[in-house]
């Protein structure tokens, strides 16, 4: 059906009649979004007093049931609570800024890790290397790093699991980002794209679709898909595989979304930092331990968790690199290291090894993240 057309001054009236209504109702929200932040400032002051953490994850949970429960439409309680996450990451910036360090580029997977776990409030710091963001936390330069730990598909990064072993910062969240490749170019279309540029893994993950629509174009590997983005802005005749972010960083635009050939592409970022985190009844425990060279060490270290019926969800292993043949491990485990249960294992297992470490308790993440300001609703 053909849409109505504007009819001259009756329409015009009539819009500016409700415009004039929807910019009166702004006013209002704007005044209470401020007057809100007022309130929370107020809390900020409390909280500085007290010592006590800005941060309060279990008392926006209780926020967003409320207002859902308050909710009777016409709005979604998913656009709700994204406008939510939004008003409260305001109130957490106001209250005290948090600096965030990331493995930049500007625009790359850890970037957005770190934008939506921590709802875009903040100050995001990029640095060059995943030791710099450990060596950052440590000396507190920033309170909060995002490093990778995890690919589904290429596996472990191997880098952080060293540095883990390393460094005496504790892990105080983690994230699982969906990882999702975009064609980026400067024209925004196909034609005359001669060289396309990415770092390795995107070209891994995207040969199929590039078989299908450039067969014959020269792919050339970048040291992140940021960096790419950035030859693709100086280049007419180039593409870059990277983020959407990327494009809205780098002036790009998006050829095609989504061409990665499996839609199961997740990575697991860890959040580091210094404070401890209280149980919050879902929570992983990570932890660190070196065993004896004699046989069976391992079996005996792990007999205690599967004895008290832990959940281990992971272990990895790696050179410890200070003797030849010797190894630490990464174990996670389900529960949080004030529950008694886990407390137990972990004292006998202190006794069975030559060394253990916990390396953090905290809230489990959700597989594809959780709704933020950078996954909000399209439609909207
Ligand atoms: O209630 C608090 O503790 C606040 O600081 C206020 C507020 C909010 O904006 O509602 C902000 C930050 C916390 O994470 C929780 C809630």
């Amino acid at each position: 059906m053909d849409k109505p057309q504007p009819d001259g001054d009756p329409f015009e009236k009539e819009l500016a009649g409700l415009r004039e209504k929807i910019d009166g109702i702004d006013t209002r929200i704007v005044a209470l979004i401020n007057e809100r932040l007022d309130v929370s400032a107020s809390v900020g002051d409390l909280k500085r007093r007290y010592d006590s953490k800005v941060l309060d994850r279990s008392r926006e949970s209780l926020i967003m049931d409320r207002i859902c429960r308050l909710n009777q439409g016409p709005v979604d309680n998913t656009v709700l609570q994204y406008i939510f996450s939004v008003i409260m990451a305001a109130s957490r910036e106001l209250q005290k800024p948090l600096t965030i360090a990331y493995l930049g580029p500007e625009a790359t997977h850890s970037h957005l890790a770190a934008l939506n776990h921590f709802r875009h409030s903040g100050r995001f710091a990029p640095y060059r290397n995943i030791a710099e963001i450990f060596a950052e936390v440590e000396r507190g330069g920033c309170q909060y790093g995002v490093v990778p730990v995890e690919n589904s598909i290429e596996g472990a990064v191997t880098h952080t699991l060293d540095l883990l072993f390393e460094s005496d910062v504790t892990i105080t969240a983690e994230y699982y980002q969906t990882i999702s490749h975009d064609l980026l170019s400067l024209w925004g279309n196909l034609d005359e794209v001669e060289v396309v540029y990415s770092h390795p893994q995107p070209f891994a993950q995207c040969r199929s679709w590039l078989q299908r629509n450039l067969p014959d174009v020269v792919l050339e590997e970048c040291s992140s898909t940021a960096q790419a983005a950035l030859k693709a802005a100086a280049n007419p005749k180039s593409a870059a595989i990277a983020s959407t972010k990327a494009a809205q960083v780098y002036g790009l635009r998006v050829v095609e979304s989504k061409i990665e050939d499996s839609s199961r592409n997740e990575t697991r970022f860890l959040v580091l930092g210094k404070e401890e985190q209280a149980p919050t009844g879902d929570d992983k425990t990570s932890v660190m331990f070196v065993t004896s060279h004699i046989p069976g060490a391992l079996f005996t270290t792990l007999e205690p968790v599967a004895d008290a019926g832990l959940n281990m969800v992971k272990l990895e292993s790696r050179p410890t690199k200070r003797e030849n043949w010797s190894y630490f491990f990464i174990m996670d485990i389900e529960g949080h290291k004030d529950d008694a249960r886990v407390k137990r294992v972990l004292s006998t297992m202190k006794g069975l090894c030559l060394y253990l470490k916990v390396l953090g308790s905290y809230a489990k993440g959700a597989h594809g993240g959780y709704r933020s300001a950078d996954e909000s609703p399209r439609e909207v």
